[in-house]
């Protein structure tokens, strides 16, 4: 049987063009793409690099307040012109966009700028009514924001509505205690807003080391956020040109904006996937194997849409192996076990690689070594606040199973100590490094002393 392609990928996000594109200009493919939105998709248009660019946008009080205690005594950074930051960072985001559809074009991908969904194995039909078929198909069509389903919800923004709101709001409630709630809060706090960011539990960023936990959720209060731990919204009301907010405990308070962080779920509606054998898990996932394979041998999926480990790098190593693994016979698989990641919060990231310190303990005897310390920077200029790191080892085997920094730029120095952690690295060869001083990464390779012992005795 003849298809007019041997790959129409759904979505131009990170994972669909990233796969497009190799399997197009490495493997030969012939490629079609559609996307329904802009090309790039969460990651570049509405995402990550918007995120980090108002990230640094909003660092200019605290950076003015450190130069006073540097001895510039003068230094504000005045007020902040949302509406000029706001088309610089759209023009930023088109530049972005006619990249990645230049490099789709040049390695050969056709794009279609229309909505798909799949008709049958090999069929996919786009919103205008044209159809193709193709040897196989990916879906790499996303996530999106969940809401937590209360009366008047409406009312409030998602992650989305950060990058075009009108103005700053003047007091704003982000709910949520997940990577989004804690970056958009100290976003906005940052800019000028007086944020409160409630959540459920008792510590944001469920699922990072307990200590990491403690210290970023400090350090949100300490930046000037107002935390509403143990609490949740039940509803929403519109006021004048506000919103009333009613906590499940009665309390009320009113509110410029609301934006909710509670979640993302798959993109997979009114994909069409009923006409497929496609099936779905517990979360709405499109299930697939180690080769992102679904049930339906011809269909795989990528990214987001699977709802594995949902960051950007993840779903590009995704789309690469897929390419690689189906149409380049070099079989790739992914391993998702050793993730880095970094929550840009500020002034301290968080940023962490492999397990927490209480699931090392679970699997078997642990060694903690731990530094808690007031970073020379900021404590020159007059700040309190403490950095942390940890690196939990293996008592046996002596290797890194987690590392573990609260600092500022965390995110950097945890991309170099993953490939040490990668490897397999061990304490003492951590330890075998010489420091590079002064740094605040110098502290991974001094640790000498554990600070404690631990963990399942196996
Ligand atoms: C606010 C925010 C901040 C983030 N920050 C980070 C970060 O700092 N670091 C990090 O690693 N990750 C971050 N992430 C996560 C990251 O953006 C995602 O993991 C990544 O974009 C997933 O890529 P993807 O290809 O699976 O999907 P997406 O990038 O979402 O791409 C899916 C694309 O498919 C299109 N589409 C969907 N359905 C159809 C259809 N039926 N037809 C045609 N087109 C369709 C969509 O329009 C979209 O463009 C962030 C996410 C959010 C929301
Ligand atoms: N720096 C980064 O790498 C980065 C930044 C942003 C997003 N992301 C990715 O995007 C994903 C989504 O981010 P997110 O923050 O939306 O999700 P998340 O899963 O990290 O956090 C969701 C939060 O919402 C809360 N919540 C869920 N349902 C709720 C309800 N009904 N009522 C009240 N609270 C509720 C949860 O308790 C949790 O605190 C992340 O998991 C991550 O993979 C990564």
């Amino acid at each position: 049987m003849s298809f007019d392609y041997d790959l129409f990928v759904i979505g131009g996000g990170s994972g669909g063009v990233r796969a497009a594109r190799i399997a197009s200009s490495q493997h030969g493919a012939r490629v079609g793409l559609a996307e329904e939105s802009r090309m790039g998709g969460t990651c570049v248009i509405r995402g990550c690099v918007p995120k980090k660019l108002m990230i640094f946008a909003s660092q200019a009080p605290a950076a003015a307040a450190e130069a006073r205690g540097y001895g510039w005594p003068d230094a504000d950074a005045g007020s902040f012109d949302w509406p000029a930051f706001r088309a610089k960072l759209h023009d930023e985001l088109s530049r972005l966009e006619g990249i990645y559809t230049d490099g789709l074009r040049a390695a050969g991908v056709e794009i279609h700028h229309a909505r798909a969904h799949l008709v049958d194995h090999h069929t996919v039909a786009l919103a205008d009514g044209r159809q193709f078929t193709a040897k196989h198909i990916l879906i790499a069509a996303g996530g999106r924001p969940s809401l937590p389903g209360i009366p008047g919800e409406e009312l409030g923004m998602i992650s989305d509505d950060l990058f075009t709101m009108d103005r700053v709001p003047g007091r704003v409630l982000v709910v949520g205690g997940g990577f989004i709630a804690c970056e958009y809060a100290t976003i906005l706090q940052g800019l000028g807003a007086d944020a409160t960011l409630a959540y459920r539990g008792d510590k944001v960023l469920r699922g990072f080391d307990e200590e990491c936990r403690q210290l970023v959720t400090h350090q949100l209060e300490h930046v000037g956020i107002t935390l509403r731990l143990n609490a949740n919204p039940a509803r929403l009301d519109r006021e004048g040109a506000g919103v009333r907010v009613t906590y499940e405990d009665g309390a009320a308070e009113s509110y410029d904006a609301v934006m909710f962080a509670t979640g993302r779920h798959p993109y997979t509606a009114g994909l069409g996937l009923e006409n497929t054998g496609v099936q779905l898990g517990e979360r709405g996932e499109i299930v697939v194997d180690e080769w992102s394979q679904t049930a339906v041998p011809s269909v795989y999926a990528v990214g987001d849409v699977t709802d594995r480990v949902n960051l950007t790098p993840v779903a590009i190593r995704e789309g690469h192996s897929f390419a690689d693994t189906v149409f380049g016979a070099q079989p790739r698989r992914v391993d998702h076990d050793l993730v880095a990641s970094a929550v840009y919060v500020r002034p301290h990231e968080l940023a962490t690689i492999g397990l927490t310190e209480d699931e090392a303990a679970d699997r078997g005897p642990v060694e903690v070594y731990q530094v808690l310390f007031r970073p020379m920077r900021s404590l020159f200029a007059g700040s309190e606040i403490r950095a942390m790191m940890k690196l939990v080892v293996d008592c046996n085997s002596r290797r890194v199973l987690g590392c573990h920094i609260f600092a500022p730029e965390a995110g950097e120095m945890i991309q170099l100590a993953a490939v040490a952690v990668g490897m397999g690295a061990t304490k003492e060869q951590f330890d075998a490094a010489i420091a590079v001083h002064p740094t605040l990464a110098e502290e991974l390779v001094t640790m000498r002393q554990p600070v404690r012992r631990g963990g399942a005795t196996v």
